[in-house]
């Protein structure tokens, strides 16, 4: 029996799990919402607001160093980590003030502490002082998100190993960051470091960078990657680290030409994410799991106990703010709206962000090809467009990828300057529908960047 009934109950404060439980208590309805850590989760505090905030400090020292190329004089350039660092807290501070007078809403009851399930319906929460309080609900909403994937590797267990969060709570600049995993955090952190004055080197397991990406893609982010000084290391498997005396560390990694020592002021771990799910005692709920721990959900985020729903990092999948954001869209209207909304045919777009930028969206060359798809290709290096060349952005290139039977655009890739807000331009198309006649005729502004789509989807020439 629970100490207090709700209407529903939400675990975690993510960006959707802000809107939903206000929205809910707005339409009438009594809700209890828990967390055990900072108010905002990931994003707000340790994910998307400092990383992009640190990247930004970053891009300025990148653009200060190639003032003559500009005809602009500056002195030698250096960086204060600490005042990069107190910049980022400033923001995160902000953006967590904002998110947490959001919450005032009455019929919403906020709670700090650890949740986990005692039965299909009830959770009890553990206080901060000791004490449990027991909470009961029709409708659960699990939010609890993820956290990075600590490294199975001899020696880890002794040796300071740091993560997303904990790099960007440095207050000197490591003389040396080695960094496992060449994914999005591994990249953005490592072209981070690198342009704040670190020596960097990137190990990643697989034959590539950015392993989803088509390989013309995770080359050129590579070639860009090491133009600017940063050692990769590609096949590469971390077999052992240890001390190596003064603080320093010493990895042992195994690749294709023999095995390879590198010693390093700093080891950096980012080779994936976890779901927080065990605290969760999930099984005294009846709640099914997947074999890596994501909770299982039907295409409208119900999992396998009816009224209890999993949105954000925690059900698996590709693992975005904007992701969690619609699954907040998807369970306002299942929940409020009286509508029936679901996560099929939703076209996911993403950006990596280095710099230049990533900007995804859709297929891939392979993933369509692997579909059997007969498919036209089209790319466009940033050289050839024209805002590009005024601004000395040339780097990177342009790619669509179109269904060769029905002129229909199925993804496309754009590495370069602003390349998310560009890949934004093609993914609003896709969602409109529009042909490649379209897109190479539209009138765009000049000279914007955008304006390179006109040529990039003139390639599909007598395509529809
Ligand atoms: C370094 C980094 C950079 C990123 N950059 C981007 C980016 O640029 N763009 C982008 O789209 N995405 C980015 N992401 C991913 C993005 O942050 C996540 O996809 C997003 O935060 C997921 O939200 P969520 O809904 O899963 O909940 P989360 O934000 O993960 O929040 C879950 C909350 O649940 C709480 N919780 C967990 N267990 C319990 C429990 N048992 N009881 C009570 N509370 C609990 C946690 O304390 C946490 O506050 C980044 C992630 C990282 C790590
Ligand atoms: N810009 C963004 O939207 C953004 C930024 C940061 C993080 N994120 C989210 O956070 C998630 C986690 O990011 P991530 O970079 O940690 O994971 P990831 O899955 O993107 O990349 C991890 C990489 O590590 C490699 N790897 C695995 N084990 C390894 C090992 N032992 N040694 C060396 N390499 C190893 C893998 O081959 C993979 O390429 C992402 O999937 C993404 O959804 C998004």
């Amino acid at each position: 029996m629970a100490d207090e009934n709700y209407d529903v109950i939400v675990i975690g404060t993510s960006q959707g799990g802000r809107f939903l439980p206000v929205d809910l208590a707005k339409g009438g309805r009594r809700v209890a919402l828990v967390e055990r850590g900072s108010l905002g989760g990931v994003c707000v505090n340790t994910g998307c607001t400092p990383t992009k905030t640190m990247v930004a400090s970053a891009r300025l020292a990148y653009q200060a160093r190639r003032g003559g190329e500009y005809g602009v004089r500056t002195g030698p350039v250096s960086v204060d980590l600490a005042a990069v660092r107190e910049r980022k807290r400033t923001m995160v501070a902000g953006a967590r003030e904002n998110y947490a007078s959001r919450l005032a809403q009455d019929g919403l009851d906020l709670i700090e502490g650890e949740a986990r399930f005692t039965g299909p319906k009830t959770v009890e929460v553990a206080l901060g002082d000791g004490r449990t309080r027991e909470i009961g609900a029709p409708v659960i909403v699990i939010d609890t998100g993820s956290r990075p994937r600590r490294p199975a590797l001899a020696g880890a267990e002794d040796i300071a190993v740091l993560d997303s969060t904990s790099i960007m709570e440095l207050g000197d600049l490591p003389e040396h960051l080695v960094i496992l995993g060449g994914g999005y955090i591994g990249l953005e952190f490592g072209q981070m470091f690198r342009r704040f004055g670190s020596e960097v080197t990137i190990v990643q397991t697989g034959p590539r960078l950015l392993m989803a990406e088509d390989d013309d893609v995770s080359d050129e982010v590579a070639a860009i990657l090491r133009d600017e000084g940063t050692t990769i290391l590609t096949s590469a498997t971390p077999e052992r680290v240890e001390e190596a005396g003064g603080g320093r560390v010493r990895l042992t990694v195994r690749t294709p030409n023999g095995e390879q020592r590198i010693e390093a002021s700093h080891l950096m771990s980012a080779i994936g994410r976890v779901p927080n799910t065990e605290a969760l005692t999930t099984a005294e709920a009846g709640i099914r799991l997947r074999g890596n721990g994501s909770v299982e959900v039907d295409e409208f985020l119900e999992t396998s106990v009816p009224g209890v729903y999993a949105m954000g990092d925690v059900k698996g999948g590709p693992a975005f703010t904007h992701l969690s954001y619609d699954d907040y869209r998807i369970l306002h209207a299942n929940l409020l709206g009286g509508r029936k909304a679901s996560t099929r045919d939703r076209i996911v777009p993403y950006t990596v962000f280095i710099d230049p930028q990533l900007g995804r969206v859709g297929m891939t060359e392979r993933q369509a090809r692997e579909q059997g798809r007969a498919v036209r290709v089209a790319k466009l290096p940033m050289s050839s467009v024209i805002r590009a060349l005024e601004t000395g952005e040339t780097r990177g290139f342009m790619k669509a990828v179109v269904d060769a039977d029905t002129g229909e655009i199925l993804g496309a890739a754009v590495l370069g300057a602003e390349g998310g807000e560009i890949m934004t331009v093609i993914q609003v198309a896709m969602l409109g529908k529009l042909r490649c006649t379209a897109m190479a005729n539209a009138v765009f502004t000049h000279p914007l960047l955008a304006e390179g789509l006109n040529s990039l989807f003139a390639a599909f020439d007598g395509q529809d």
